[in-house]
């Protein structure tokens, strides 16, 4: 049976969301998948307001009898296609693996790998990552939580839709244990330094590369030496009429004394996503933070 397409979820909310209505319709191997795998992979949430990206407020996972083990749990938000968390969980199995995402078409895909894998240690939930950090995890609950190339709401007026703020972040660490670790990556310079800031003044996070590669081996100053970020799509980024925020993407703003930035996290294989980052010369910020 086709699920319900997804309705609109602003009425409830107080603060923009993160993300936008994309396609929901499933069709083909991904309407069956969805059919088929999510009983068994897709958490089966209470929502609020008839918007199946919410849930309610009262909700908390049990999240042992979500996976049938109790285990280190790792929670990869923005999962998008899957490719990312399929690929840890495999090589990983002692820990528990959950996939917050709300892509229906994404959590399908995600579903088929798991399946095809033969995963038993992930479980998906279309969710607002934001929302179900506010009560539905448990706090103290994730030994890690990946945020990777989350949406990068490039123009200035639309920052306010960025999902790593101050709020997400103090959301981040109510549900991570003491020492667990936050990892995010993004390919726009003007976003990474947004995390960077957001994370070092939070006060519940120690970067664990605190001013590692910063100068000439930043990858920041590396960005606007080379200006990569001044093209968007072939076209010049123009003042006024900007696709990117022209804050931290010019040509020649200096040199990044701060750094911080981690190595490439070994856990994260390239995704689509990040391929094609990288064919059109972006480079990847990685950050690493230790909970409190
Ligand atoms: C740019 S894609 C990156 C996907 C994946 N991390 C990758 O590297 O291929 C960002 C993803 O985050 C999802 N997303 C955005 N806001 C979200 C939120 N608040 N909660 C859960 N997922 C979200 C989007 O639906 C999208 O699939």
């Amino acid at each position: 049976m086709e699920p319900p397409t997804q309705t609109p979820d602003q009425p409830y909310r107080t603060q923009p969301v993160s993300f936008v209505r994309r396609g929901s319709r499933l069709q083909g191997r991904r309407r069956e998948a969805w059919d088929e795998l999510a009983e068994d992979f897709l958490l089966d949430l209470p929502h609020v307001h008839g918007s199946d990206t919410s849930v309610a407020p009262d909700f908390v996972l049990d999240l042992h009898a979500a996976f049938g083990r109790p285990a280190p749990l790792i929670i990869e938000v923005g999962s998008g296609l899957g490719e990312a968390i399929a690929h840890a969980a495999a090589h990983d199995p002692d820990r528990n693996y959950l996939a917050l995402e709300v892509y229906r078409p994404g959590l399908a895909q995600t579903m088929l790998r798991i399946s095809q894998e033969q995963l038993t240690n992930v479980r998906t939930a279309q969710v607002d990552a934001a929302a179900a950090f506010a009560g539905m995890i448990p706090a103290g609950a994730a030994a890690e939580v990946w945020t990777f190339f989350p949406d990068p709401w490039h123009k200035a007026r639309h920052h306010k839709r960025r999902l790593v703020k101050e709020d997400y972040v103090e959301r981040v660490a109510r549900v991570l244990e003491p020492g667990g670790v936050f990892r995010l990556a993004t390919d726009w310079s003007s976003y990474a330094v947004q995390m960077r800031a957001v994370l070092d003044a939070s006060g519940h996070f120690d970067n664990l590369h605190d001013g590692e590669r910063s100068g000439e081996r930043s990858p920041l100053t590396q960005v606007w030496e080379s200006g990569v970020e001044t093209v968007v799509g072939g076209a010049p980024v123009r003042e006024g009429k900007d696709p990117v925020s022209t804050g931290n993407t010019g040509v020649n703003e200096g040199v990044d004394l701060v750094g911080g930035w981690a190595p490439r996290f070994d856990g994260r294989i390239p995704t689509s996503f990040e391929n094609k980052a990288l064919e059109a010369g972006r480079m990847v910020f990685d950050l690493a933070y230790r909970r409190r």
